[in-house]
């Protein structure tokens, strides 16, 4: 025996309510006996308090919502069936609908709608419903009869919300389907108390109906039948890849719901689970698909947790102050005083030095509370024992539920880092010792990124998106977009990562979007009819966006961004730069920036701002960590100079030179920024911070190679035209080191804390005499690498190499912030 119920929208419409039979029908053919369950038509409930309320307040447009009302049953009957079968049933109809057009006519006159009469108003709902469906099966060869469960579900007169006579309704259940051989199209939510009266049986009516025959009866399933395919691991209108659950425990179903998801409503449950019959969910427009099963068995043990449910709007209340301290009875008072007033509280934490109680409410319940704890406790305020209570708002409650969680260690863990590596704050916690739930408060703002990184973390250990916001498209930007584009796949499928690009700038436009641009569009279509840029508002933007595992790019030569980083890192958005601006400004800057990151708990990643993609800060710092230090850093660590030098033999003048090694990639976007010497100065600025140096970039003694008139120049094309009026100046430098036997090399210095760096000239037994392209060579003499240095070299400029630098921090970013 199997008890189906069917919600509104299964019978909302004769396309809707020819599914439901087709499903009754087949069910008629596999089981012995099937009793159906039905809602009203879906809007008829609403439609009919709507309309009592518009009577009681004397509006006579009530009479257009009964139009509505006699219109919607009609019609469905009017498209259901042949007009040669209709006649009968509309007939039936229409008594109903005269009844409750008295019904209305008597609360106009009366003008009040107390709830009694509001629960008869309501049953109409279901009363006409299940007459429909059951004369439709009956036409349909189905032998069906609508079947009135006022006559046999006893509730008290607790209209509205009215409480069963569990003992009475399940004798009379049993006696009154005894042999059945039809299938009764019973109407949900309606009862009637011991004179007869009507009653509802109030939230989750329908469902609560079918669950009260299937354990009157003994079913050996009660299937709820509705338009959603079960019931899902979080809301699947805030995290896209949310799915249906085959199946979990009656606990989790019920822990779900508390917390706002609308599985199902708890006492609903209760008559099955006392005699531990299995509900299913189903879908009655996917009848192929098993939905889920709530049954004793949580099931599932490869799933640490069942399900993410959340409320969006919760008010936190705190009483706090020393008079609480070590004093019996005083949470007893809170609560007590809280029952009184009617109080639902939905989470509830102390901590153990007892200084404050903390409790969540609903918004509706908030100011009540707030007096009802104010009285209570006004004597103690008063005599200073007690803080006035604080009210904080703007809140939301999560929770993740699961039976698996229990003697798991680990999920609180997980739990708290997916929030914390995404700069959530926790305002309170609370786990219940059942192990059951773990549920926290957090800001209403940052909902659905919690919702969205605590899925992908419990339920999609296959794949976790990385956000990225990438500012600056030039040289390096443009080569980074191929590279991911590329690699997209493999990340994918080896590194379990899903980069999403959601936002792209350069100097003149940006564009974001949270769903991510198109990756495989040309830098070109992807900042197509997109806005002018404003990196403040692009920076907003990220930020109001609040998208997990969210990383800024900045691959622009100036401070635009860099203006930002600290706020962006404060926000918990980690960065990653080929940019040396930052590390080489003021040594305050460069520390702030280093304790956001620090304090967020989020990455600040630069190792392209020396060297390029050759590892170089990296190792720098296992050294420092490990316990080495660091005497001296030699390096040649311009790939443009190097390239310059390494190529300037005399056949070519240097102006030449110096394109191609700007045309090749290596040079900044103003190759003055090499050639003067800058760039290689920030770098071994950053070398020495990073080796522990308090260096600012006034500390750093640079030798000028350029004429003053180079310097000078406006442009980029002036700059080149006065270095080809300048080619003596060079051609003399190098022929006479050339003459010396030796080559010129730009070298950068760390030694006893003193940085410097110079144009040298050296001879074959110099390590830096033969190096060859764009290679940059960093020697670190430290106590541990005393005798002979430890040596990094190879290509320290250029797009592909810069770019696969930035990349590769991209994935370790992403992998620390989803992986820890
Ligand atoms: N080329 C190389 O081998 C290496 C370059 N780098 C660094 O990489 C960074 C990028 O260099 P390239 O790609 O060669 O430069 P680029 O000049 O080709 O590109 C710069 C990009 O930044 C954008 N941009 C400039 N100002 C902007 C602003 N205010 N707001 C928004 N966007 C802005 C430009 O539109 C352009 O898309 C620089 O910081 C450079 O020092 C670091 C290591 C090696
Ligand atoms: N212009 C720089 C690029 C890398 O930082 C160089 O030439 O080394
Ligand atoms: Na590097």
């Amino acid at each position: 025996m199997r008890v189906l119920k069917f919600g509104g929208t299964s019978v909302g419409s004769a396309d809707n309510i020819r599914q439901t039979a087709s499903i009754i029908k087949s069910y008629q053919e596999k089981y012995d006996t099937t009793i159906v369950v039905v809602s009203a038509m879906s809007g008829i409930t609403n439609a009919l308090i709507e309309a009592g309320k518009k009577a009681a307040q004397q509006d006579e447009t009530y009479k257009e919502i009964h139009t509505t009302i006699e219109t919607k049953h009609l019609d469905t009957i009017r498209s259901l069936m042949e007009v040669s079968e209709q006649s009968s049933l509309i007939a039936q109809l229409k008594v109903q609908l005269n009844e409750i057009d008295e019904l209305l006519h008597g609360i106009f006159l009366i003008k009040e709608l107390s709830k009694r009469v509001l629960d008869m108003l309501q049953s109409y709902g279901e009363r006409m419903s299940s007459l429909i469906i059951a004369t439709y099966l009956t036409q349909e060869g189905c032998p069906a009869k609508a079947e009135d469960a006022r006559k046999f579900i006893r509730t008290d007169q607790t209209f509205g919300a009215a409480k069963v006579n569990q003992s009475y309704t399940e004798d009379a259940i049993q006696t009154y389907f005894a042999g059945v051989d039809y299938t009764p199209i019973v109407t949900g939510f309606c009862a009637s108390d011991h004179t007869g009266e009507t009653t509802t049986l109030g939230r989750g009516g329908s469902d609560y109906t079918a669950a009260i025959i299937g354990g009157a009866l003994e079913a050996e399933e009660i299937e709820i039948w509705t338009d959603v395919d079960g019931i899902m691991t979080t809301d699947p209108r805030i995290v896209k890849d949310a799915f249906s659950l085959d199946q979990i425990s009656y606990e989790e179903a019920m822990e779900l719901s508390h917390f706002g998801a609308k599985v199902i409503y708890p006492p609903t449950i209760l008559p099955a689970l006392e005699k531990k019959i299995p509900i299913s969910i189903r879908n009655t427009f996917n009848p192929a698909y098993p939905g889920t099963m709530i049954c004793e068995e949580s099931g599932n043990e490869e799933l640490p947790i069942k399900g993410i449910s959340s409320i969006k709007e919760v008010h936190l209340l705190t009483l706090s102050g020393s008079g609480l301290i070590g004093i019996p009875g005083v949470s007893s008072r809170l609560f007590s005083a809280l029952g009184n007033a009617n109080i639902n509280v939905i989470l509830i934490t102390q901590a153990s030095s007892e200084h404050s109680i903390t409790l969540a409410v609903l918004p509706e319940f908030a100011e009540d509370a707030e007096e009802a704890i104010t009285n209570e406790f006004s004597a103690e305020i008063e005599r200073g024992k007690v803080d006035i209570v604080h009210v904080e708002e703007s809140l939301s409650v999560i929770a993740v539920v699961g039976e698996n969680m229990k003697h798991t260690p680990g999920i609180s863990g997980k739990f708290f880092s997916a929030l914390g590596k995404n700069g959530i704050n926790v305002a309170a916690i609370a786990q219940g010792s059942s192990e059951l739930n773990i549920s926290v408060v957090i800001k209403n703002s940052d909902l659905k990124k919690a919702l969205n990184a605590l899925h992908e973390k419990f339920f999609e250990q296959d794949l976790n998106t990385i956000h990225l916001y990438m500012i600056g498209a030039g040289l390096i930007g443009s080569t980074l977009l191929n590279q991911i584009r590329q690699q997209t796949e493999f990340l994918q499928n080896d590194q379990k990562l899903k980069i999403r690009l959601a936002g792209l700038a350069n100097s003149k436009l940006m564009k974001l979007d949270e769903k991510g641009l198109d990756i495989s569009l040309s830098k070109e279509e992807l900042l197509k009819d997109a806005e002018p840029v404003d990196v403040a508002q692009f920076v907003d933007r990220v930020k109001a966006m609040n998208m997990r595992n969210s990383i800024i790019v900045d691959c622009t030569p100036t401070m635009a961004v860099v203006d930002h980083y600290e706020d962006i890192l404060s926000n918990s958005i980690s960065i990653t730069t080929p940019n040396k601006l930052a590390n080489s400004g003021s040594l305050a800057d460069y520390k702030r920036y280093q304790k956001a990151a620090n304090r967020r708990g989020v990455k600040f990643c630069y190792e392209t701002n020396v060297g390029a993609g050759l590892p170089v800060i990296s190792p720098l710092n296992d050294l420092k960590y490990s316990g080495d230090q660091i005497l001296k850093i030699e390096g040649i660590l311009s790939g443009t100079l190097s390239y310059i030098f390494n190529s300037f033999d005399g056949s070519v003048p240097f102006a030449e030179v110096v394109r191609t090694a700007q045309e090749k990639g290596f040079t900044e976007p103003d190759p003055r920024d090499d050639l003067n010497g800058m760039d290689v100065a920030r770098k071994i600025l950053i070398l020495a911070r990073e080796a522990g140096y308090a260096l600012e970039p006034s500390d750093v003694d640079v030798e000028n190679i350029l004429p003053q008139s180079c310097l000078d120049a406006q442009t980029v094309d002036d700059f080149y035209a006065e270095l080809e009026s300048n080619a003596d100046f060079f051609e003399n430098r190098r022929e006479q080191a050339a003459n010396e036997g030796k080559v010129l090399r730009f070298i950068a210095t760390l030694e006893n804390g003193q940085a410097s760096v110079n144009l040298e000239a050296v001879d074959q037994s110099h390590p830096f005499y033969h190096l060859s392209g764009s290679d940059n060579m960093i020697a670190f003499t430290t106590k541990r690498y005393l005798n002979e240095p430890l040596i990094i070299k190879g290509p320290g400029a250029g797009a592909e190499v810069t770019a696969a630098g930035v990349f590769a921090e991209v994935i370790s970013i992403g992998n620390y912030l989803v992986n820890g």
